[in-house]
């Protein structure tokens, strides 16, 4: 298979039955699709590459000052080092932001996702990048609060089943991605599912996304303009296991051109637990239950689900941030599987 059998979806098609069914299809039996006709033009796309690229030139001072090292709430840069992924480095530096928001007063923490509630960090060096990603950030929200809507109409239930879920704007969480070139085929980022409702993943004009179907690692070539989409777990649980969090992962480039993308990670509310969907009788038959995974269990209390995937990509921050005293206990109890040396030896059990 390769990227022309993957489906492509316009967004514009969604207004009718046919372009339903595509969408049910696409989301059901590949969890992975591209996405047209979505309202950010090549033009756009391309300006907000050329400002990702900017900010990764910036000079590692620069990118100090924003480095995640310093905020409890997973934000800001990671130089190439500091991810793991599958229990292995990423050959990928990043900036990451989420929805500006105000940090939790000590007092006020009861569980431990609550931390991820805080300022993003932007740098003094690049004034445009913070209005830019900001705007950026609400494009994406826009289209993926959309296709949530139209992915619960193509699957029998009413197309705001989930809204009370997202409650006045949905959690989003956004990644710059630069994967440097490489001598020999490297882990840009390891194999992984995400974990909110939806991805949206901007590329540039150079491959190495890859998505797994059946036993075969399938090319997510870029197509100029489209978005590449895929499902989270949180609609792997809010259908029943019917739409699949399908795995994928980035080799680094080996021809010498560096790789740049931007991926946008669209949740519930962190508040939030998310409701297994009223599904037609049809496709009630075809859920079959989310996937068991002992090394990654799906949770359907969204602050422990999206905090899963943050402590186990940056166990520096985890082993700063999380580990005090007073959120111990609570960690140990919820992610004592997947606390290792690296993160807070406390911690294990
Ligand atoms: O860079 C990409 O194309 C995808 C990145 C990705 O899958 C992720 O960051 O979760
Ligand atoms: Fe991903």
């Amino acid at each position: 298979m390769n990227a022309a059998t993957l489906p492509i979806i316009s967004m514009t098609s969604l207004n009718t039955n046919e372009g339903l069914a595509q969408l049910r299809y696409a989301a059901s039996e590949v969890g992975f699709f591209y996405l047209v006709d979505h309202g950010i033009e090549s033009d756009a796309q391309r300006h907000y590459l050329a400002l990702s690229k900017h900010f990764f030139q910036l000079s590692a001072e620069d990118k100090q000052e924003v480095d995640m090292s310093h905020s409890p709430h997973f934000r800001g840069y990671n130089a190439v080092g500091n991810e793991m992924t599958a229990g292995l480095l990423d050959a990928r530096e990043q900036f990451d932001w989420m929805n500006e928001e105000l940090s939790l007063a000590p007092e006020q923490l009861q569980q431990p996702w609550q931390k991820l509630i805080g300022p993003n960090l932007w740098p003094t060096a690049m004034p445009s990048l913070k209005p830019a990603l900001l705007t950026l950030q609400r494009e994406l929200s826009d289209i993926t609060v959309t296709l949530l809507q139209k992915l619960c109409q193509s699957l029998g239930v009413e197309r705001n089943a989930l809204d009370a879920t997202i409650g006045e704007q949905p959690y989003t969480h956004a990644k710059l991605i630069r994967y440097p070139a490489q001598d020999a085929v490297q882990q840009g980022v390891g194999a992984h599912k995400d974990p909110g409702y939806l991805t949206l993943v901007m590329q540039d004009q150079q491959s190495g996304l890859k998505v797994e179907r059946g036993s075969e690692w399938v090319d997510v070539e870029p197509i100029p303009g489209a978005l590449v989409v895929n499902i989270g777990e949180l609609l792997e649980l809010a259908s029943n296991g019917l739409l699949k969090a399908t795995n994928h992962k980035v080799e680094s480039p080996t021809n010498g051109i560096e790789r740049y993308s931007i991926a946008f990670f669209m949740a519930a509310q962190l508040s939030a637990t998310v409701p297994v969907l009223a599904l037609p009788p049809e496709l009630k038959a075809r859920a079959t239950g989310p996937s068991t995974d002992p090394n990654n269990p799906l949770l359907n209390d969204v602050g422990n689900n999206v905090l899963k995937g943050r402590l186990r990509s940056h166990p520096h921050v985890t082993k700063k941030h999380y580990c005090d005293n007073s959120l111990r206990s609570l960690l140990a109890k919820n992610f004592a599987h997947m606390l290792t040396a690296d993160m807070c030896d406390e911690c294990r059990v």
